[in-house]
């Protein structure tokens, strides 16, 4: 009852404590449950957040179908939730999963960069910056159970972990694909993949804009272990258990002298960062490189 209180306190939102059982199938495991998320009069919830108030660990599902592209309405969404269990002292890990198959996260969502205002493409960019500021900077331990192909913007979601777990599945793919389709990674989308995988993949990765599969993947660090398609999350839940053995103060300020310094260089040129994004995307070459490769999407589709 008390933090069903003080969820709605700190959050505004109104917070549902209530037990369920999970499936089994896609490596989803049972527990009991709080489910704590905003409800949305109009639409589904892009995200569901499963809270084992016992263990401290909460799994966040993107449900964004098809692909769990980040849209502002998705980000929005994922932001609040990451907050609300931010500001809980109850939570102290978070697993990111994937409720799609095939697909942890496409990444951006491309229709948001395409054919909209400048105020608009504006207002997209602060909640991709805030969707990284909440993730890289979190307090809690993160791991991404990737459980599907996560390129560009969705490889970005699983750098701000703190561990990441692939589906061993060759079909899928990871990496900051952004060159191929005629647009730029900003530095910070940069900056987290050197701190992932060092200075010279991370150039060849971001040049070439490549996609690896799993293997390639954990062979340069861009992943931290593959396990079987069906293990993906009950991994997660294993290794977040060896994670939170370590204290947490000792854990968050270390993490803090990482990261600090690439999260307080995007901190300090925000809006610049913006402006950046915004005349970079409306130009009109960058806009037919869009066009082209959405249609690229559609044709390899049919
Ligand atoms: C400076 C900026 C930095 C940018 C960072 C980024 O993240 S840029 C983003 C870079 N991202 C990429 O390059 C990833 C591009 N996507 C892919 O490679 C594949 O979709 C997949 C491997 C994620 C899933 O394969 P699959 O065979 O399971 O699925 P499928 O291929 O059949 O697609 C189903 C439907 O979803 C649509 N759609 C897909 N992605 C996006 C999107 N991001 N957005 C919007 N829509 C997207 C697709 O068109 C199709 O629509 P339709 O025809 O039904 O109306």
């Amino acid at each position: 009852m008390a933090l069903r209180a003080a969820l709605r306190h700190k959050c505004g939102l109104s917070a549902v404590l209530t037990q369920l059982a999970v499936g089994t199938s896609h490596g989803r495991v049972s527990m009991p449950l709080l489910l704590s998320q905003q409800r949305n009069r109009s639409t589904a919830s892009r995200v569901s957040v499963h809270f084992d108030q016992s263990t401290g660990v909460a799994v966040m599902y993107m449900q964004s179908p098809p692909v769990n592209s980040l849209s502002l309405d998705f980000l929005t969404e994922f932001c609040i939730s990451v907050e609300k269990l931010e500001m809980d002292k109850g939570c102290r890990g978070l697993i990111i999963t994937s409720n799609q198959p095939k697909v942890f996260s496409a990444g951006l969502d491309i229709m948001e960069m395409y054919g909209k205002t400048p105020e608009r493409c504006g207002e997209f960019w602060k909640a991709v910056q805030e969707m990284w500021l909440k993730l890289y900077g979190s307090n809690m331990v993160i791991i991404s159970a990737i459980n599907g192909s996560s390129p560009a913007g969705g490889c970005l979601m699983a750098l701000t972990s703190d561990y990441r777990i692939m589906a061993d599945n060759p079909r899928y793919n990871i990496g900051l694909n952004e060159t191929q389709l005629g647009i730029v990674a900003p530095f910070w989308f940069k900056d987290t993949m050197v701190n992932t995988v060092g200075h010279r993949s991370a150039e060849l990765s971001l040049e070439l804009g490549l996609l690896y599969s799993p293997s390639e993947a954990l062979k340069i660090g861009l992943v931290d272990q593959l396990v079987p398609e069906d293990q993906v999350l009950t991994t997660a839940l294993q290794i977040m258990t060896k994670w939170l053995a370590i204290p947490d103060h000792a854990r968050q300020i270390t993490k803090s002298t990482m990261r600090k310094p690439t999260i307080d260089k995007l901190m300090s040129s925000r809006e610049a960062d913006v402006q950046n994004f915004v005349s970079f995307i409306t130009r009109d070459s960058i806009q037919k490189s869009l066009r082209m490769y959405l249609e690229m999407l559609k044709k390899r589709k049919a």
